[in-house]
């Protein structure tokens, strides 16, 4: 199946419409073992290619609710072709294919049935580099809201949004002013207020904090974790330290674009299972 062609019809209608019940749920015989009880994504035997070139090989993860889930390993090891696969993203890459599944609460996204418009309402995402669109920090917030049509309080839904990104106190006063005059970390905490604003229930994160000063980075870790109370966040960093100290669980990938190992965080850090793993987090390569 192909990721690249244009999504039709609804995502399906039954998973965008949080009220209805009849989404297929995750059946507890087809979790893996790997302690994760309650998976809100789970992806089985999934190759990614670009072309010829296979980026990806069988990758098997579970992951879990509200919970961070931290995605580490080299360089082009298929790290952030993985977080794209989750939403879709890939499919604005032409030479880009999908085999296998990608699951959200059960559904692969990759059916036929699925909208990837619907499904990036559920699952959005945040990049490397802040991209705020040239408009008021407000509009900035309240875009996707009037997009979605959710356009009644806007006012409130902005401020909560700016509160949970935790830059509100920040803008407050100047919510009028273009989003491209904050300082870098500023506009990237906007970007997450933009994400979080149509409440999505998965947030993807493609090295958030790689573009910003120590400062500028430590209010994102802080604020990638408190986000996991609401939200399941899946994050790619080239940080380990940062992976060791925002993530509950890390997947491990090695070039070749192979899942090494995915556990606890604790667990890959402090002991982990493969020595190819061990000497990745040791950085005897890589
Ligand atoms: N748009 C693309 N077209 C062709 N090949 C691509 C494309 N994007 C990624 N690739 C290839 O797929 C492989 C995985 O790339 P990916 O960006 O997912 O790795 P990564 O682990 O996120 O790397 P990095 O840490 O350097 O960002 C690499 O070999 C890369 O060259």
């Amino acid at each position: 199946m192909t990721a690249n062609r244009a999504g039709t019809g609804a995502y399906s209608e039954s998973v965008a419409d949080d009220s209805d019940a009849s989404v297929s749920r995750i059946e507890p015989s087809d979790t893996l073992s790997t302690g994760v009880e309650d998976p809100v994504i789970q992806s089985r035997n999934l190759d990614v290619f670009y072309g010829d070139t296979q980026a990806l090989r069988g990758i098997d993860m579970d992951i879990p609710e509200k919970q961070v889930t931290a995605l580490i390993g080299p360089s082009g090891c298929g790290k952030s072709t993985f977080l794209r696969s989750i939403n879709r993203m890939n499919d604005l890459i032409d030479v880009c294919r999908v085999e296998g599944d990608m699951r959200f609460h059960g559904k692969n996204v990759y059916d036929d049935d699925v909208d990837p418009v619907a499904l990036r309402r559920k699952i959005g995402m945040v990049f490397q580099k802040p991209n705020p669109f040239p408009k008021s920090i407000f509009d900035n917030v309240a875009y996707g809201l009037r997009v979605q049509g959710k356009d009644e309080n806007v006012e409130e839904k902005v401020r909560s949004a700016l509160e949970r990104a935790a830059i509100l106190e920040e803008v407050e006063d100047q919510l009028d002013s273009s989003g491209l005059d904050l300082s870098g970390g500023q506009q990237q905490r906007l970007c997450i207020a933009r994400a979080i604003a149509t409440d999505p229930e998965v947030i993807l994160m493609d090295e958030p904090a790689s573009a910003l000063d120590p400062v500028a980075t430590s209010k994102i870790e802080d604020l990638v974790e408190d986000l996991a109370a609401e939200y399941t966040v899946v994050i790619v960093t080239h940080n380990m330290q940062q992976a060791a100290r925002i993530s509950d669980k890390t997947a491990v990938f090695l070039t070749g674009g192979e899942l090494a190992e995915f556990d606890t965080t604790s667990k890959i850090f402090e002991n982990p299972e493969s020595q190819r793993v061990e000497d990745y987090i040791t950085g005897k390569f890589g």
